[in-house]
């Protein structure tokens, strides 16, 4: 079986800001990878990084085997699908004509732009795609309806449908869970279990709600300040220090046995920027230090190097953006403050 995704040693900086610091992971086909950490740990960063929004300063990226050199607007050509933390669904279209963009951008199909005598039958076979598709997640009796019409939880599962009928190799999850209520984020998870195993796809995970991460990825990786803290199956990272440490601000050992301090007092200037910003934290400053927070922002803003920052939306099918949907890569801002342990609101439970 050819290898999916393989990323080794990614390091990306905006200035003096560390996003990510050494980050290896691999996504095997058929396999479902969670990407877990805390606010700004730097999860939206590597989805940036796979789709070419941000280059990073080191490593190396491989999807099937093949060095892996993103351009956002040929995702779906290198065989990638994106959902977005939103919905991202075009507006004035319907739901199958949206899920069969997706179809399109995987075959480039151009014979409807030309005219050409064959684009009817291209279409019907688009549009019996896309209503399959939509009927196996339960909503082709919605497929002729605007998304403006339908609830939310309609909308993310056509944007889902809409990821899947590029094919993809590799499918990208961003905060599927966002904005689902506990009974759709039960029914979500039993369609995320499905997909590779039905398509072989390799599946790469990000999201805040841990039940739904921990009941459906094979594998978590745990980012903390940009750094892998811990890697494994579910059972493994729930029980890692680290992650308690990342999660909950307690004192802990990395695997590596390096120390790690409380997570709100760590320091780590890193460089010219920092120093400029008198010695604030190379990440978000922590709620309360409004201070070390504005200087923090203000070098990172300096220093953006993205190809992306706030427009780097609506990339889930090849050429198209979706009514102005931000797909991360926010320019820099202040770390929310994590939620207390044990659960909040806005649908983030911690660790458990
Ligand atoms: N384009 C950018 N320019 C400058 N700094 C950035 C940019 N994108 C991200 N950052 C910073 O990089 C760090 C990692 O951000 P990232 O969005 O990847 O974190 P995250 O884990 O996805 O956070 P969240 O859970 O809040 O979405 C943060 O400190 C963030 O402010």
């Amino acid at each position: 079986m050819s290898p999916g995704l393989e990323l080794a040693g990614i390091g990306v900086r905006f200035g003096g800001l560390t996003a990510l610091d050494d980050v290896s992971l691999t996504v095997p086909p058929g396999r479902i990878v969670g990407v877990i950490g805390p606010n700004g740990a730097g999860k939206t960063t590597v989805f940036n990084v796979i789709c070419g929004f941000v280059a990073p300063h080191t490593g190396t990226l491989s999807l099937g085997g093949r060095p892996l050199r993103p351009k956002p607007h040929r995702l779906a050509r290198a065989g990638i699908a994106r959902t977005l933390q939103g919905v991202g669904l075009f507006a004035g279209l319907t739901l199958a004509e949206n899920v069969m963009t997706g179809a399109r951008a995987r075959a480039g199909f151009v014979s409807s732009l030309l005219g050409a005598p064959w684009a009817a039958r291209d279409e019907r076979r688009l549009r019996t795609e896309a209503l399959a598709l939509l009927d196996s997640l339960d909503i082709a009796r919605h497929a002729d309806a605007l998304p403006a019409t339908l609830p939310y939880a309609i909308q993310k599962k056509a944007g889902l449908a809409r990821a899947l009928a590029a094919r993809p190799r590799l499918l990208l999850l961003d905060e599927p869970a966002g904005g689902l209520g506990a009974e759709e984020i039960d029914e979500l998870a039993a369609l995320i279990r499905d997909l590779p195993s039905s398509a072989g796809t390799a599946v790469l995970l990000v999201e805040h709600h841990m039940d739904l991460v921990m009941s459906v990825c094979d594998e978590i990786v745990v980012l903390d300040f940009g750094r892998v803290v811990a890697t494994g199956t579910p059972d493994r990272v729930r029980g890692e220090p680290a992650v308690a440490a990342a999660y909950l601000g307690t004192e802990a050992i990395t695997p590596d046995g390096a120390a790690l301090a409380p997570r709100d007092t760590r320091l780590a200037a890193t460089g010219p920027a920092d120093a400029a910003a008198g010695g604030a934290t190379t990440r978000d400053a922590t709620a309360g230090s409004a201070t070390a927070g504005s200087a923090t922002a203000g070098s990172a803003t300096a220093g953006g190097t993205t190809a992306g920052d706030a427009t780097t939306g609506g990339a889930l099918v090849d050429g198209a953006t979706a009514d102005g949907a931000a797909a991360g890569g926010a320019a820099a801002g202040g770390r929310p403050p994590d939620p207390p342990p044990g659960g909040s609101g806005d649908g983030v439970v911690a660790i458990r």
